[in-house]
Order: structure tokens, then sequence, then C-alpha cells
């Protein structure tokens, strides 16, 4: 029986496994899961040339507000978000609805036309379409997603958003790429499974259910054999993000630490440089009393508020 924190209504372990993590930011951390986040939009320039998410949100009467540091990107009042999602604009790919931090991984990893790229835990297919975007349709991208009835999701969300015929789909396995393609890719995003601990919702206990360090463990093993299939799978010289959103440092800085540990000579951290202000934090290098290496810090945590959603990334390089 999970017990429950009678100010956040969210499990009293997390509540204190966040303070520990925030530190002084916790409490407004904490906050912001009983406030409702402004969702984000996504200007698909494969479907239209001269993508502009607030002439977009206007034909459906919306008025968005723009990202600063994505021009293609928009916020809009969480109230508006059916006007959107029901709209012709989202049902013809013209505008994906998706929260802001979720393009920051894309945006980070920057995929250049002609290279050759891999999502490895691809579904719905978010980020996947903002890399086909982002290397216009030129290059290869694959993308795969074990889970049956994700990938057939994944391959809609493709087709309706313009980029059906350009990205090839797998339904494997993840953890067996790296041995099954080696040194095959100049960049892999890893948006791994995880415990999803930024979308726990006090309203809605059923989204902290099964959380509890059992959870975080069994995790842990299957991102830290993810991102060994992600390294594998890349060419020396090559790069990936492997990102999560969960708070976690296990499945974090934890996986992060134990793979540069384990590939010492072979990976490397580099830093991630965003342009986001103090919506983020620098990846923690100690955890309940163990110390990670100083590079940890090079690791992003972009900090919740009111459009960001909790997330961390981490880019490591392939020594060549
Ligand atoms: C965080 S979600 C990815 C979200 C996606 N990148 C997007 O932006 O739309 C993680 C995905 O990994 C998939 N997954 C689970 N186990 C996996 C495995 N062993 N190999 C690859 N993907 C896996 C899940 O089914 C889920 O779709």
């Amino acid at each position: 029986m999970i017990e429950i924190d009678d100010a956040y209504g969210l499990p009293c372990e997390f509540v204190g496994r966040l303070r520990a993590v925030f530190g002084e930011r916790a409490e407004e951390v904490l906050r912001t899961f009983g406030e409702t986040r402004r969702p984000g939009a996504w200007a698909n320039p494969l479907r239209s040339d001269d993508a502009d998410p607030l002439v977009l949100m206007a034909e459906v009467g919306v008025e968005g507000r723009r990202c600063e540091w994505l021009p293609e990107a928009a916020t809009i009042e969480s109230a508006d978000k059916s006007k959107v999602t029901e709209s012709a604009i989202a049902a013809d790919g013209r505008l994906y609805v998706q929260n802001l931090s979720s393009m920051l991984a894309p945006l980070v990893l920057d995929p250049q036309p002609g290279e050759t790229v891999l999502d490895l835990a691809a579904a719905p297919g978010g980020k996947t379409l903002h890399l086909a975007a982002r290397m216009r349709l030129e290059g290869e991208l694959a993308a795969v997603e074990p889970v049956r009835d994700r990938f057939f999701k994944l391959r809609q969300n493709l087709e309706r958003c313009g980029a059906g015929e350009f990205v090839r789909t797998f339904t494997h396995d993840g953890r067996d790429v790296g041995r099954k393609t080696p040194e095959r890719f100049d960049a892999v995003l890893l948006d791994a499974p995880c415990s999803s601990e930024a979308r726990f919702d006090p309203q809605h206990p059923g989204t902290f259910a099964y959380w509890g360090p059992r959870k975080l463990a069994e995790s842990a093993r299957k991102q830290k054999a993810l991102l060994r299939s992600a390294l594998d799978a890349t060419r020396p010289g090559g790069r990936v993000l492997y990102c999560t959103c969960s708070f976690a440092p296990e499945e974090n800085e934890l996986v992060v630490a134990h793979t540069l540990r384990r590939l010492a000579g072979v990976v490397e951290i580099e830093p991630i440089d965003l342009s986001i202000g103090d919506s983020q934090m620098a990846g923690l290098t100690a955890w309940q009393g163990k110390r990670l290496p100083d590079v940890i810090a090079e690791t992003v945590r972009i900090v919740p508020d009111d459009r960001l959603a909790g997330f961390y990334l981490a880019m490591l390089r392939k020594i060549d």
C-alpha cells in the first residue's frame, strides 16, 4: 500500500526523493503536479511549406504563445487543447500536439540531411517526426518499436504527418539492434521507456499505482541494455541522445554513469547547450551518498513548470 503525502497527493517516498533531487527548488517542482500545464504544439514543415504555429492556431480560433527557443512551436491555454486536437490542422498533420520538453530531444541530437539516424524507442512517433523534418527527408531514418499496438500508432502518425515513406519502421526489441546492426548509425535517439514520473497526476492515482523501488530497478536494467545497444549501433564518432521523462536518478544519471564505466575509453559525455534559462539544471553528481563522475553535470534535467514537463537529457559521443 502506497502512503500518500497530504499536501501533494503523491506517494510520500516520491515526494521525499524529489526534495533530495531538487533541493531548494523542490516545492516549486512539487506544486506543478497539481497545476495544469499549457499544451505545446509544433508546426510540421513536412505538411506545409511556411508552417507557422500561430497562423495555424488562428485558423481554428486559438491564440498561441510562440516558444522563444523554437519558433516553429507554441503553447496554448489548456482549455483550447481540444479545439486544436479535434481540428483539421491536427487531423491532416500540419500541427502536432506535444509537450515542449519532448521537442528538446530532436533539437539537441540535431540530425542533418543525409545522415543515417535511428530512433530506438519510437512510438507514438512525435520525436521521429521532428527527426525526419530536421533531416528534410534526406538520408536514412529507422524507427524501432516492439509493442505491436504502439507500432501501428507510430506508422499511422508517420503517414498522417508526411514521413511514412521516408522512415523505415521495425517491430524489434531495441536491445538487439546494436548486435544486429553494429556501427551503422551517425546519430541515435534513445527516448527510453521509463517509470514516467513526470506524468504522475494526483488526480489519477493510477499513474503511480505500480511505482516503487522494484519498478525503478526494472526500468534501469532495461535502460542500461538499451543504451548499450544504441551505442553498439553507433559508428565511431557518432552520437547518442539518451532521454527519459523520469526524475529518478536510477533511470537517468546512474544509467549514464554505469555506461561510462562499462565503456571507458569508448564513450564520452558531451555538454548540452540549451537556451532555456533556469528551466534547466545540471545532472546530479551524487545520489544517496554515492558519488558520480563530475562529467555527469554536463547532462541536463528539465525543471517542470507551467509549460515544460520534467525531462532528462544526456548526449554521449562514441570516441573515434
Ligand atoms: C518514452 S516512449 C517513446 C516516445 C516517443 N519517442 C515519442 O516521442 O513519441 C518509450 C517507448 O519505448 C518502447 N519500448 C519498450 N520496451 C522497448 C524495447 N525493449 N525496445 C525498444 N523500445 C521499447 C515503449 O513501448 C514506448 O513506446
